[in-house]
């Protein structure tokens, strides 16, 4: 299929260590397939498209990136499932690990500003920026800040998305990375999705919803005029059109996820007009 560096919306082709603060040099820009590594292809001749592309401390740092990450959401399952068997209820379940939760998602800034901005990996800047941006909010601005939906079911259902996403997703990029993806977790990371993201997307939907009266009540993140800056902000409304915002943007994600889907698993040519 066409180039990533010719797919207008993605990120440029990896960089070498010196043009990039984040990329270690590369050995080629030449075209890999989607397969994500030469166990798929069977292409014994050549080195993997991952290893021509990439340099060793790029792979190297990639690799070590995608296991911290991929350990870090497998300690938040294991979390959840404990406290799940020992309490019987998810009331305190979000109290219990939102520091590890806070922590690895945070982290996940880096995919955005390292990774993908700086072109080391061939993601598209505009889903990772939507993608990691609306889970930061949803974790620093709505669930960390509105304490009395902490408890809400809602949250349940984005952690669970989340959490198996996460695990999927960070092992598919290792084992790829390795050159040893096992078909099983390429299928989930391209089946996995057809669920999780509705039902993590409803998740995040309904907690914003549950928070809306908290946050019409204190008046929170909210700048009332008259002010010397003669400047108002309303969260209240923020939420509502964020809340809004869902209906153009998520389809776009998760048809992203379906074209990405055909590519990988069916090796279908898709050429993308924008992300
Ligand atoms: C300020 C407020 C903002 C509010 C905004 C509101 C609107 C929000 C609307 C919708 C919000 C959605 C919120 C999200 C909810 C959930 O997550 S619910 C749980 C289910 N979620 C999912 O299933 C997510 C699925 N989406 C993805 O996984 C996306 O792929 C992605 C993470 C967003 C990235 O997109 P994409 O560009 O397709 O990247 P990939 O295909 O994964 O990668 C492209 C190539 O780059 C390589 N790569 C990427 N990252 C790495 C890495 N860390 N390490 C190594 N390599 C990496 C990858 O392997 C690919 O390479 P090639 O194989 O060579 O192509």
């Amino acid at each position: 299929h066409a180039p990533d560096g010719a797919i207008p919306g993605r990120a440029p082709p990896p960089l070498a260590l010196s043009e990039a603060r984040c990329a270690a040099p590369m050995a080629s820009s030449e075209e890999d397939g989607t397969n994500g590594g030469a166990s798929e292809a069977g292409d014994e001749k050549e080195p993997s498209g991952r290893r021509r592309r990439l340099g060793l401390a790029a792979t190297a740092w990639l690799t070590f990136y995608n296991i911290a990450m991929t350990a870090g959401w497998l300690v938040l399952a294991i979390a959840m499932v404990r406290f799940y068997m020992e309490k019987g209820t998810h009331r305190g379940l979000y109290k219990s690990i939102q520091k590890t939760l806070k922590f690895f998602q945070t982290v996940a800034l880096i995919e955005l500003t390292c990774f993908s901005l700086q072109g080391i990996v061939p993601t598209s800047v505009l889903v990772t920026g939507v993608q990691v941006s609306s889970r930061i909010f949803m974790v620093w601005l709505i669930t960390h800040s509105i304490k009395p939906i902490q408890n809400e079911e809602s949250v349940v259902l984005f952690l669970v998305s989340w959490t198996v996403t996460e695990i999927t997703r960070y092992s598919f990029y290792t084992f790829s990375l390795l050159d040893h993806l096992p078909y099983f977790v390429k299928w989930a990371r391209y089946n996995f999705f057809i669920i999780l993201y509705p039902v993590g997307v409803a998740g995040e939907l309904l907690t914003i919803y549950a928070a809306l009266p908290y946050v019409k009540k204190s008046g929170m993140f909210s700048i009332r005029l008259p002010n010397k800056y003669n400047v108002s902000f309303d969260y209240y409304y923020f939420l509502l059109i964020t809340m809004a915002s869902y209906i153009p943007l998520f389809p776009q994600l998760y048809f992203h996820m379906l074209r990405q889907r055909r590519k990988v698993l069916h090796g279908e040519v898709i050429v993308e007009k924008d992300d």
